[in-house]
């Protein structure tokens, strides 16, 4: 059993409250008391009969303190690059010229599925510890560049083991074979809808807690979503969806009728979209990396004066966006949605917290989740001046990760 004492915060910002010098109890990877410092007391039941006696006694110097952040959005699983793509498009290239050069998403496929399981396993591991090591402690991962039923199970297996190594954020794991259709199905995309709906089982079995489907154009149709969405809701996945990301092909609509957990990247969301989402509590997760790169942003400040539950997400994929530090999604949400700090810190905590269905974090109180950082700050508006503030330190589960 190890008690730890986090005192002289300057500023605590909890996900419901602001509280200066405040001080947090924490047991074990619990959170056992959380407050001003001058009101700890001085035994806590199951858990300290006096508090001299704690383990551990750690000063954060006035710093400012808030939970572990959440990544709600994020494809981690990938071989190589596609900086040359990036070059490509930043110059005017389309997306037709991008994939006549060799381009897209099915050159990350080509690569991915070429390349051993050590050498992936060892880029996935680097990629999830910037992560942490940016305060990021939960990560929403999805499957999606193996596009085979051996390779996405794989893959949703190795997210699942590296999530219990040593410095490794939390992970949420999302099966994502209906990313895009793979060569092998070209001209069959009704069996690929087919034959991804029935791997959703497996899916679940080899340890998924989401399923996800692109629906766009160039992706999947509203009724092929429903097909997977429906598969993997029967088997226990959350169902989520990528909606609006470059045009508007019935995504929200179906996330309403379906309820899934969250309707992703929104770019091209219209007003109807948004109302729809209000009016059926459909979830946001925003990406503002992404949306900047695609050049189309969602309308955040429209939804968040109707009520939608929004989440922040990086987007880290390969052919896009290569974030991995979350301050820096919220400095870009400030800057680029219009979020409030305090909106955009939220979305970035209690938000993906909800998203994933994880009440478990995402916000500093007694029974939580011990997800701690400590933040080379003290006040919260550093993340709209940083663009990418950097912790100081880092509890997951109550222990130290640096
Ligand atoms: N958000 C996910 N998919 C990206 C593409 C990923 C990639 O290009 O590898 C998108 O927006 O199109």
């Amino acid at each position: 059993m190890t008690v730890r004492l986090l005192t002289n915060i300057g500023r605590l910002w909890t996900g419901h409250d602001v509280c200066s010098n405040a001080a947090i109890l924490v047991h074990n990877d619990r959170i056992a008391w959380v407050g001003r410092a001058a009101d700890l007391p001085q035994s806590v039941p199951g858990v300290v009969d006096d508090i001299v006696d704690v383990d551990h006694v750690e000063n954060l110097g006035g710093a400012l303190v808030t939970p572990g952040l959440i990544d709600a959005h994020t494809h981690p699983v990938y071989a190589g690059n596609r900086y040359a793509e990036m070059a490509m498009r930043s110059g005017g290239s389309s997306s037709s010229a991008i994939a006549a050069a060799g381009g897209g998403i099915g050159s990350t496929v080509t690569v991915t599925r070429g390349t051993d399981p050590w050498t992936l396993c060892n880029g996935v591991r680097e990629r999830l510890r910037e992560w942490l090591l940016g305060g990021t402690t939960t990560v929403e991962a999805k499957t999606g560049y193996h596009l085979t039923r051996d390779g996405e199970l794989a893959d949703v297996r190795l997210l699942r083991e590296l999530e219990k190594e040593p410095m490794m954020p939390r992970v949420h794991v999302t099966f994502m074979a209906a990313h895009v259709v793979p060569p092998e199905y070209f001209g069959r995309q009704r069996d690929y809808v087919e034959a991804v709906a029935s791997w959703c089982a497996d899916a679940a079995g080899a340890g998924a807690d989401s399923v996800d489907v692109y629906c766009d154009d160039g992706h999947f149709t509203a009724e092929e979503a429903r097909w997977v969405l429906a598969s993997g809701r029967n088997v226990g996945l959350l169902p989520r969806i990528h909606a609006g990301a470059y045009n508007r092909r019935g995504a929200v609509q179906l996330a309403a009728e379906m309820g899934c957990a969250s309707a992703d990247l929104l770019h091209h969301a219209s007003d109807e979209d948004v109302a729809m989402m209000a009016r059926y509590g459909v979830p946001a997760v925003v990406c503002p990396g992404a949306a900047l790169q695609v050049g189309h942003l969602p309308p955040v400040r429209r939804m968040l004066a109707q009520g939608v539950p929004i989440a922040l997400g990086s987007d880290h994929n390969p052919g896009h966006c290569g974030i991995t530090s979350m301050s820096l999604v919220i400095s870009l949400a400030v800057a680029a949605f219009g979020m409030s700090v305090g909106d955009a810190l939220r979305a970035a905590t209690l938000g993906g917290a909800q998203v994933l269905g994880a009440p478990d974090r995402g916000i500093l109180a007694p029974g939580r989740l011990a997800d701690i950082v400590q933040w080379d700050a003290d006040h919260e508006g550093a993340f709209a001046w940083s663009f990418g503030l950097k912790p100081r330190r880092v509890w997951r589960g109550g222990v130290p990760v640096q």
